[in-house]
């Protein structure tokens, strides 16, 4: 694992380099010796940290310039225009637009000051994509790629844990590209607009005044939902993740890597071996938009997550049923959805 000691202040999350088992590779091309190296290091930084940046994930970095321009283009847009698609509250496998002040991580604070757009392959509910030229073709794509990358890294954490089956993880997400009736992965395009000084209004994009309301930030402190995170930002900053002591740190942007975490699925069915760590995005730089692309990854719908260690840490859990709950915290799910049995 690569340690770093240039990169200031973001060199306690470590980089892993997984040139070897890039998403161009053949699995049956890669050396086993490269493989149980790469297990272990993923390993052990989602056991600690529960973040780490891939670099050499052979995403094509013109594929990921693209998706931003295509947010650049989507978010440009007249708010009118941007509230005819706006994503339905009925059901956790929607797509759509998702204006600022709807997702809020504390119910006693101002919601997140940002907007975002949520995209799956297969949508039911495929009159909410944009008409923008090439969008639902290119995030669906997109969407497909970064499934690759996170299987390879489900992989690799399936051996780290010295599963029996190494392969079990890849095979609970193996609907991850089908469609969000068999599995909820979300590809999200997210915009933090520039602000202004002066009073906010809790109104953006309805008036021009645009700071920040008393305790109000980009995004709250909060742990994903799902197995795993791949998160793409722009140059900006102001992503913050905890440390082991509490603290917040930066995780500052290094250009070509994806920074990727551990979410809450994932650290229940490990027993809480693997960490799911809170992060934030704060307002470091508020006159600056920032811009970033998000892949949360989800185990299959259907799945049922239990300890893994045969323990019972946690009680079994139908992932879908959890999705929806958590969905229905954060102002993303209208009615009371309710976590009922496991099976
Ligand atoms: O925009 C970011 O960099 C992080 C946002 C985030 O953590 C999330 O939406 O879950
Ligand atoms: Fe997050």
């Amino acid at each position: 694992m690569a340690t770093d000691h240039d990169r200031g202040d973001c060199s306690w999350i470590p980089i892993v380099d997984i040139k070897a088992f890039d998403i161009t590779k053949e699995e049956n091309e890669v050396d086993r010796k490269d493989l149980e190296k790469l297990a272990n290091d993923v390993f052990k930084a989602f056991s600690t940290i529960g973040f780490v940046y891939v670099k050499n994930h052979g995403i094509p970095q013109d594929q990921i310039d693209n998706i931003f321009r295509l947010s650049d283009e989507f978010f440009a847009q007249p708010q009118e225009t941007k509230d005819k698609f706006v994503r339905p509250m009925s059901d956790p496998a929607a797509i759509g637009y998702i204006p600022i002040g709807r997702e809020y991580f504390d119910a006693n604070k101002p919601a997140d000051l940002k907007e975002s757009f949520d995209a799956v392959p297969g949508s039911e509910y495929s009159q909410y994509w944009p008409n923008i030229p090439n969008f639902e073709e290119d995030v669906v794509k997109f969407h497909r790629t970064c499934a690759k990358l996170g299987l390879r890294l489900l992989k690799l954490i399936g051996m780290g844990l010295g599963l029996e089956d190494s392969e079990f993880f890849v095979k609970a997400h193996e609907k991850i590209s089908s469609r969000a009736s068999n599995n909820t992965a979300i590809l999200r395009l997210l915009h933090y607009p520039p602000v202004k000084d002066g009073e906010g209004t809790g109104n953006y994009g309805k008036t021009n005044e645009y700071d920040f309301l008393p305790e109000q930030t980009r995004c709250g402190e909060h742990t994903d939902y799902g197995s795993m995170t791949l998160l793409f930002q722009d140059d900006t900053g102001g992503l913050e993740v905890q440390t082991v002591n509490g603290e917040f740190k930066p995780a500052t942007p290094i250009p070509g890597t994806v920074v990727v975490n551990i979410a809450d699925m994932m650290q229940r069915w490990t027993a809480d071996g693997l960490k799911s760590t809170p992060h934030r995005v704060v307002p470091s730089n508020k006159r600056k938009a920032r811009r970033s692309v998000i892949y949360f990854i989800d185990p299959d719908r259907s799945t049922i997550v239990r300890p893994l260690d045969g323990s019972n840490k946690y009680p079994p859990i139908s992932y879908v049923n959890y999705l929806s709950q958590r969905f229905a915290d954060t102002g993303m799910l209208e009615g009371n959805e309710v976590i009922n049995t496991a099976a």
